[in-house]
C-alpha cells in the first residue's frame, strides 16, 4: 500500500523550532512538563556564576538568565527557542549563595531564621541563528518569603535532611523547609526555579503554537 502522506522533499516549509531547556536544574525541567511542555533538548549552559562586583540581585539573576539563554542558542545550528533562567535569594542587597555543602547551608538559614528575604527569578528566551522568526524576551519575578524563626536544632535537622543542596539560599521550600515558611506571596512555582504563569505568556508571545 502506498504512503498516504508522503513527505514532500521539495517543501519550502521551514523545519519547526523545539524548546530547548538551557538549566541542569531538574526542578525546571518537571515544572515544565507541569504545564504540558517537554523540551526538545536540555542543554545545560554550564556558566561561572560568580556575581560582579557590587552587582545588585535583580540585575545579577537577570544578567545570568540572559547568559544561559544566549550561550546555548549561540551553540545550536538547528531551529530552537532557547530557555534559560536563574533563581538568586536576596537579603536586601546582599545575594545570598546556592549552598553546595552544608557550612554555606548553615550560614544561609541562620541568617534567613525570624525574617522576611526576597526571591528572585529571572527568565530568558533567545532563538537561535537558525529560527530568526523567534523573538528575544524576558521576564523577572519577585517573591517574598518569611521564615520562622529557626532553633539550633531545626537548622541541624534542615541540615540533616540534604534537600539544600544545589539550591539558592540553603533551602528547598518545596521540601523539608516548608515546615519553616510562614507565608509566600508571588509565585511558588518561581521560588522553586521557573515562575510558569510568565513562562507562559512569554510563549503565547512567540510565533508559532508553543501552547494555549
Ligand atoms: C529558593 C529555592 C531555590 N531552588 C532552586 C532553583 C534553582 O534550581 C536553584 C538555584 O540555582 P540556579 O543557578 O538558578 O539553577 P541551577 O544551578 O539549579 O541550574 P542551571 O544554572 O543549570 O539553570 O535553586 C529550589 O529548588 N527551591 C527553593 O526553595
Amino acid at each position: 500500500m502506498s504512503d498516504p502522506f508522503p513527505s514532500d522533499p521539495h517543501s519550502s516549509a521551514p523545519p519547526l523550532p523545539g524548546l530547548v531547556l538551557a538549566s541542569a536544574s531538574p526542578r525546571r525541567r518537571d515544572l515544565l512538563a507541569q504545564i504540558g511542555l517537554q523540551p526538545r533538548r536540555i542543554v545545560a549552559a554550564g556558566l561561572d556564576e560568580t556575581p560582579l562586583a557590587g552587582e545588585l540581585p535583580r540585575l545579577y539573576a537577570q544578567r545570568l538568565a540572559r547568559e544561559k539563554a544566549a550561550h546555548v542558542a549561540a551553540a545550536l545550528d538547528e531551529p530552537a527557542l532557547v530557555l534559560g533562567a536563574d533563581t538568586v535569594v536576596a537579603l536586601g542587597r546582599r545575594i545570598l549563595p546556592k549552598a553546595e555543602d552544608r557550612e554555606t547551608a548553615r550560614r544561609c538559614l541562620t541568617l534567613l531564621s525570624g525574617r522576611r528575604h526576597t526571591v528572585l527569578t529571572a527568565v530568558a528566551l533567545r532563538p537561535s541563528a537558525a529560527w530568526p522568526q523567534g523573538r528575544a524576551a524576558e521576564r523577572l519575578v519577585a517573591s517574598t518569603v518569611s521564615f520562622a524563626r529557626l532553633t539550633e536544632r531545626q537548622i541541624a535537622a534542615l541540615l540533616d535532611a540534604g534537600d539544600w543542596h544545589g539550591k539558592a539560599g540553603g533551602y528547598a521550600i518545596q521540601g523539608h523547609a516548608a515546615a519553616f515558611v510562614r507565608f509566600l506571596s508571588g509565585s511558588p512555582s518561581s521560588v522553586i526555579g521557573l515562575p510558569l504563569f510568565e513562562v507562559a505568556q512569554l510563549l503565547r508571545g512567540q510565533k508559532g503554537d508553543w501552547i494555549r
